[in-house]
């Protein structure tokens, strides 16, 4: 599989570096390019990917092609390499936030094949959360390669497009509010004595086993709470202090927000 990347930023090099991990996709095969090659040079030279000298170049040479530009470039990068993109062979893979199939096929060519997706930056280390969304003309062989990429470095979820706002906010930026957690804990931890390294350290591996327990456990997070919880006990004592803090309402909040700036974007 000839995979080419359009935009070389942050999330083009989370995945491509997830696929390399995995040894999903050799970095032989993978070519890139973007206006700023000086950004993404010295990863190019780490990795073994191939750089091309324009955007078109790109589609020219890859079977998928994922466009992995700032969504205020899309559009124009859309309309700049449709020509080549359109050969009745070629996958056009999204992870613009915000940007629908229907955006992708008025400026693309309605006979495309698409798949939009929401990959967050866990991808990096084969462990991300990315939905998807196929348009009619991506079936098959194609759809189930293009979908595998995304399974490989992590897990997927077929959503209807009208829930991608809310994926993005509890998967894509998420991962934000969980690091602000762990580096909240942690700083509980400097605030009682330990150096933030080590506090770091035990916030992240409990945040990870938390993680696995609910995925693994058949109990519901709340029976997990009050599994940890002993009756007249410390833990207890830190949820409620915690509630009345407001935490709840502060993360609905906060993911409130989230959803509302991404659907004004
Ligand atoms: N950062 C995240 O966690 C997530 C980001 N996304 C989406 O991924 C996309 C990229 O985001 P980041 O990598 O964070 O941004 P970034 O700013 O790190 O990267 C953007 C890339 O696009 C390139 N670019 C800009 N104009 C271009 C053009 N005309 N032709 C070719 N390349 C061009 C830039 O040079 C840069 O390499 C955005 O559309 C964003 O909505 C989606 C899910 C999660
Ligand atoms: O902050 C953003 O706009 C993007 C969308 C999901 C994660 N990052």
């Amino acid at each position: 599989m000839q995979l080419g990347f359009i935009g070389v930023g942050g999330m083009a090099q989370a995945i491509i570096s997830g696929l390399i991990k995995t040894d999903t996709v050799v970095a032989s095969d993978i070519l890139v390019h973007s206006p700023h090659p000086a950004h993404y040079q010295e990863f190019a030279e780490a990795t073994g990917i191939q750089q091309a000298d324009s955007n078109a170049a790109v589609v020219a040479a890859s079977d998928f092609v994922v466009l992995a530009v700032v969504p205020g470039a899309a559009q124009a990068v859309l309309k700049e390499i449709r020509d080549e993109l359109n050969d009745h062979q070629k996958v056009l893979i999204s992870i613009v936030a915000g940007l629908s199939l229907q955006a992708m096929e008025e400026v693309a060519g309605y006979d495309l094949a698409v798949l939009r997706t929401l990959p967050n930056v866990n991808v990096a280390i084969g462990a991300g959360m990315t939905a998807i969304a196929a348009n009619n003309n991506l079936t098959g062989a194609k759809l189930a390669d293009a979908k595998g990429l995304f399974d490989a470095i992590g897990s997927t979820s077929a959503l209807p497009e009208a829930d991608f706002s809310t994926f993005s906010a509890l998967a894509g930026s998420s991962p934000a509010f969980v690091d602000f957690f762990i580096d909240t804990l942690a700083r509980a931890g400097v605030k009682h004595g330990l150096t933030k390294v080590e506090a770091t350290r035990i916030a992240a591996a409990v945040t990870e086993g938390s993680a696995k327990m609910v995925l693994a456990s058949d109990k519901t997070p709340f029976d997990l709470i009050d599994q940890v919880s002993s009756p007249g006990g410390s833990t207890v004592a830190g949820l409620l202090a915690m509630e009345e803090a407001g935490l709840m309402t502060a993360v609905v909040k906060g993911i409130d927000v989230t959803i509302k700036r991404d659907q004004e974007a």
